[in-house]
């Protein structure tokens, strides 16, 4: 496994000021609805999801305004970490076709508003956050967005293409986080929920990259298909699917699992790996024939196995009033 992008793939380099790349220069009109894309929502709302079940399966009752709040601080906390991202890497998006719509590249806002949006709705979510719950989950968010915005946007996303796997580490915070919010702490429940998702993320992240290689090459982003090719990336996966399996079943054996997310885990990651042999096993050129019909089914199904995952989890809790749910 190679640590570091070749020669042939040159890391974008951030080389144009600020100022001459602005909305200004395109004199386009910015809607409410461009601010609320900058906060990547489509993508956020499952990371909310997380972090919304790491707080309500935590062993210590939360008052529902407590929590109504502090899942809304941990939401607009994400959204700022994207508004960041967007503001850093506006030169790869505007190279990027799937990304090239985004308000930033279209111009209709700056990356002067993006940077000042991210970094007000940043220190006040996590105000917020730590006066609402305590301030340990509020540093906590404030650690999260700063490992999303510097060590995996400005840091390992142009220098290596492992960076989805160490970067991924922000992504599996939330729940932690609203754990934390919850018992002002950190606990093996907190961490296997971390765990489940950090194991998750490369499947996740490389399916979409089998399909999307001419993007991230385009851009020269070191992401694994672009440095070691779709065959290694296609072995990486499964890997890290056949990793992700025990974590999971530990999940629903631990005391916020039960038979509920014991069934869910076992069938989620029977599928999952089921997808990924599939996808491990594909030739490149019948894969491009049909379109990545495979890989593009596994993606979709990453954000299912998620989903069900951490709804699995509330289940169980919703059912222990009744005397069922829960070992
Ligand atoms: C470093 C880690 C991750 C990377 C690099 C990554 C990358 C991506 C990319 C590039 C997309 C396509 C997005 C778009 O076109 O707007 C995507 C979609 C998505 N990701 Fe991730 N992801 C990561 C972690 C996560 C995590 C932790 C979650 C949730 C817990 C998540 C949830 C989603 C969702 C829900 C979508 C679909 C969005 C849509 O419907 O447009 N991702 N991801
Ligand atoms: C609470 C809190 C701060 C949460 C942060 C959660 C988090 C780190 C989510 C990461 C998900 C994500 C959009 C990755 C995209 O990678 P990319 O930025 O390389 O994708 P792109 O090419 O679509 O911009």
């Amino acid at each position: 496994m190679g640590w570091g992008a070749p020669a042939a793939c040159a890391p974008s380099q951030r080389g144009r000021a600020m100022s001459d790349i602005s909305a200004i220069d395109h004199g386009q009109e910015a809607s409410f609805g461009d601010y609320v894309q900058l906060l990547k929502p489509r993508v956020m709302s499952l990371v909310v999801f997380t972090a919304m079940v790491g707080l309500i399966v935590a062993p210590v009752a939360v008052h529902p305004f407590v929590a109504f709040t502090a899942i809304l601080f941990i939401a607009l906390g994400g959204g700022a970490s994207g508004a960041l991202n967007m503001w850093y890497d506006a030169d790869i998006d505007r190279v990027m076709r799937r990304t090239q719509g985004r308000p930033i590249p279209a111009g209709r806002v700056s990356e002067g508003e993006a940077l000042g949006l991210g970094l007000a709705l940043s220190g006040l979510s996590c105000l917020m956050l730590g006066l609402a719950t305590n301030w340990f989950a509020g540093a906590f968010l404030a650690f999260t967005i700063f490992f999303y915005v510097v060590v995996y946007t400005i840091w390992l996303k142009r220098l290596t293409p492992q960076n989805i796997v160490i970067g991924g580490a922000a992504g599996a915070f939330p729940p932690m986080i609203g754990w934390a919010a919850a018992t002002g702490g950190v606990s093996v429940e907190s961490l296997l929920m971390f765990a489940l998702i950090f194991t998750w993320t490369p499947p996740h992240f490389w399916a979409l990259a089998l399909f999307m290689k001419d993007d991230y090459s385009k851009a020269g982003v070191p992401m694994l298909t672009v440095t070691h090719g779709r065959a290694v990336t296609r072995r990486h996966i499964l890997v890290y699917t056949v990793l992700l399996a025990p974590f999971a079943i530990a999940l629903s054996l631990s005391s916020i699992g039960g038979p509920v997310t014991l069934a869910a885990a076992l069938v989620l990651n029977a599928l999952f790996i089921r997808g990924a042999i599939r996808v491990a096993r594909r030739d490149e050129a019948v894969a491009e024939a049909d379109g990545y019909k495979a890989e593009k089914a596994l993606f979709r199904f990453s954000l299912g196995y998620l989903f069900l995952h951490f709804g699995a989890l509330l289940v169980e809790t919703s059912l222990a009033p009744l005397g069922l749910g829960g070992w």
